[in-house]
């Protein structure tokens, strides 16, 4: 079958490895993008960025300052948004970005991310139709300043205020105290003239609690901050840091009634406040983030996991039978058991970032006609998938830097890098561990609702069913049966733990605890349904792909799938295990067929990573590039260290030589 990645000059044994594939790597991509269109699009973008002259890296950002590659990604950022900018639709942006500029953040990140999603969703006409226009044409750079010094999580608790003062109808937006200064976002510090900032609205000593306000930080012209304005960066972080990711602190600075963001809560001129039609609608911004990012991470992940493939096809180390010749490291079982569920986990998590993210688009239609009601499930699975998303991500970047021995180390590998960015997901947009307790409180509900024989919305539509015994291992031979199988004790297990949690919460609230208390008292079990019913979703989208996926990618698929599920269920055994759904005869079978998969898989592991169409450019790694090249391009990338451009260090001409002669001296 095609693997169309294969060139002449190629590192053999990778060639080799292609030769193998049993599926056209050209089908399974233009599944995953979506259209064979799609994939042609995102080929020609990475070859136009390529070629583009302005987008060149005379050394790799990993020798850069900070300042220089802060300065870098400008200058791209520039090219993009002026040259580009009609070039490419929207939707195919973030690719072009990702290719031209890199995964370390850029001045327009926030901008996109959250600024013009805040305006779209939460500004008024007459505030959309003033500012929207300038917005996306550039005009003005924008970011969202939400997260304090003192307080991130609990937005109730949040310091900057935005007082209304009904003689002059303007708010007077005031940070009282140091750790109520703004605090992390992103492209605050240097880039950005303007925010949406996020305050408590005070009316008439009234606090209405935390609302968005378009604030001016910077004049237009000199990009100077404002009076009463202090602004600036925090500094480097583990990574992102091309990002200015900033602070600021507001001295009464007034701004007009109509900036307020005011299409759903509204403050008339005379003061008088009218709510939203759902309470949260203001925390729109955050719900847009969470529902695009799991795609976004999802390709972390698979960035990761075709460096960790293809170096390890190429990389020979040690022998496996006495005598044979030295093995592609990828022929060693815990090699294997360590990369190819990182490979099937990045389809995972692709497959369900695409269906969350058309699920926000209905929702954000019903908002628009006035319905709220498919946002709380919306929220509670962007939580959910957000939280177990970006863990699973750290984790397996973390092996497939591993597994990729000492090189995996290397900035070379672009393997730290991509941990770091991955691992920021974890903390922004809402702590994993709250996150998934947001989660936790709509199963909560669920469960009641399903004792009360009310209906329940698809993803929790389970709550509602009744649990068999488990199948596993007893449906030999039909894998679609098996799959089957699992999914069902996966729902067993999801709404065994919901179940078991809302019991546990009941019974300390019984025992005399406020609910507040009691909850605090099981939120670790909480979470732990909260992360069982969103595995169950990415299991469920996957197994949905799979059945409406075209014949000829459907035999990988199903084995890609067959893994997935065999290794969430071992990962997960103490859940199936503890009440005695499964027992030990059946996890015992689930390794059996997780080992199988893996030899199953080994002979079309490269192409699987090749399907995700990574450019080498978009990749940066050296050792994940298309033709397994590594080790000349490895010397040819350490030779371009500052500290080779001479012989000789200052650091050693001035320190070292003399301590060393004034020590032989001594002699
Ligand atoms: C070209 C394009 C390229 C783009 C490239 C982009 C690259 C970008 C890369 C990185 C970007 C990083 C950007 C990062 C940004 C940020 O981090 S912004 C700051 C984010 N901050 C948070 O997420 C804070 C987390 N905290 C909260 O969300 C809330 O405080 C809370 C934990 C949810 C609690 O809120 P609150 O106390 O107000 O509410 P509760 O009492 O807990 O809940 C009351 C009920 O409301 C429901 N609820 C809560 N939130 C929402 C929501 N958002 N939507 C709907 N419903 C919500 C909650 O479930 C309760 O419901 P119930 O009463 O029925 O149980
Ligand atoms: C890379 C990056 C980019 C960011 N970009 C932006 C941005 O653009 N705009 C912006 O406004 N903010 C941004 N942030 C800030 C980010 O949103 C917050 O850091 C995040 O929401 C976590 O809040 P916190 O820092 O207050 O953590 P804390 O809440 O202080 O968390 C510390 C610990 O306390 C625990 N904890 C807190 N509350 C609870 C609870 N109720 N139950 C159980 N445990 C709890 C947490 O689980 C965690 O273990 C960014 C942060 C990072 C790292």
């Amino acid at each position: 079958m095609p693997n169309r990645c294969i060139r002449p000059g190629d590192n053999p044994d990778l060639t080799k490895e292609r030769e193998t594939c049993t599926f056209d790597t050209d089908e399974l991509a233009a599944n995953l993008y979506g259209s064979r269109r799609n994939l042609e699009r995102r080929r020609e973008i990475s070859q136009k960025v390529s070629a583009d002259p302005d987008f060149a890296d005379p050394i790799p950002h990993e020798f850069l300052s900070r300042e220089k590659a802060v300065d870098a990604t400008a200058k791209k950022s520039k090219v993009i948004f002026q040259k580009w900018k009609n070039l490419v639709k929207p939707e195919e942006m973030p690719h072009l970005v990702n290719e031209a500029v890199g995964i370390q953040g850029f001045p327009l990140a926030l901008h996109h991310a959250m600024f013009l999603p805040s305006l779209n969703s939460q500004a008024d006409d007459d505030l959309a139709a003033e500012i929207l226009p300038r917005a996306k044409a550039y005009e003005i750079i924008g970011t969202y300043a939400q997260t304090e010094m003192g307080h991130g999580t609990n937005l109730r608790e949040l310091e900057t205020t935005a007082t209304y003062d009904k003689t002059t109808q303007e708010f007077v937006i005031n940070t009282p105290t140091r750790k109520a200064m703004k605090w992390w976002p992103g492209n605050l510090g240097k880039m950005s003239n303007y925010a949406v900032v996020c305050c408590q609205l005070i009316i008439d000593g009234k606090n209405l609690g935390p609302h968005n306000f378009l604030v001016q930080l910077r004049c237009e012209k000199t990009h100077e901050p404002l009076p009463g304005i202090t602004v600036g960066d925090i500094g480097p972080k583990i990574a992102y840091n091309t990002t200015d990711n900033g602070f600021l602190a507001l001295d009464n600075v007034r701004i007009p009634r109509r900036q307020m963001l005011m299409k759903h809560a509204k403050v008339s001129p005379d003061g008088t406040y009218t709510p939203p039609i759902h309470a949260k609608l203001n925390y729109g911004a955050m719900v847009h983030v969470r529902a695009h990012m799991i795609y976004s991470h999802g390709h972390l992940l698979a960035r990761a996991a075709a460096v960790a493939t293809r170096y390890s096809a190429v990389r020979r180390q040690g022998r496996i039978e006495n005598g044979g010749p030295e093995v592609q490291i990828l022929d060693y079982q815990t090699q294997q058991h360590r990369i190819f569920p990182q490979i099937a986990r990045a389809y995972a998590i692709l497959f369900a970032g695409q269906e969350v993210r058309d699920q926000y688009a209905k929702t954000l239609e019903g908002i628009a006609n006035g319905q709220a009601d498919l946002l709380p499930d919306l929220h509670a699975l962007t939580s959910g998938l957000k939280s177990v998303v970006t863990f699973m991500g750290g984790l397996g970047i973390e092996q497939c830097r591993m597994s990729c021995g000492g090189h995996g180390y290397s900035d070379a590998s672009g393997l730290p890098k991509l941990y770091g960015v991955q691992i920021g997901g974890c903390t922004y947009e809402g702590e994993n561990m709250v996150m998934l307790q947001q989660t936790a409180r709509y199963l909560m509900k669920g469960v009641k609702w399903a004792e009360q024989g009310k209906s329940l919305s698809p993803s929790i539509a389970y709550l509602g069913k009744k649990s068999g015994k488990s199948l596993i291992g007893l449906k030999g031979g039909d894998i679609t049966r098996e799959h089957e199988a699992i999914l069902e004790t996966l729902e067993h297990t999801a709404r065994r733990l919901a179940i078991d949690a809302s019991q546990l919460w009941e019974k300390r609230i019984k025992g005399g605890e406020c609910k507040e208390r009691a909850w605090n008292g099981v939120t670790v079990e909480m979470n732990r349904a909260s992360r069982v019913y969103t595995r169950l979703f990415m299991a469920r989208s996957f197994h949905r792909r799979l059945l409406s996926s075209p014949s000829s990618i459907r035999s990988v698929l199903s084995d890609l799938f067959s893994l997935y599920l065999h290794y969430e269920c071992v990962d997960m055994a103490q859940h199936l295990l503890e009440d005695g759904h499964c027992n030990g005869g059946q996890i015992q079978y689930l390794k059996k067929r997780l080992y199988e998969d893996l030899t199953t898989l080994r002979p079309n592991a490269v192409s699987l990573v090749d399907s995700f169409e990574i450019s080498d450019r978009e990749l940066n790694s050296v050792l994940g590039r298309r033709d397994g090249n590594v080790y000349e391009a490895l010397f040819q990338w350490a030779k371009q260290s500052e500290l080779n451009y001479t012989d000789v260090l200052p650091a050693v001409k001035n320190y070292m030589m003399p301590m060393m002669e004034e020590n032989r001296s001594k002699l």
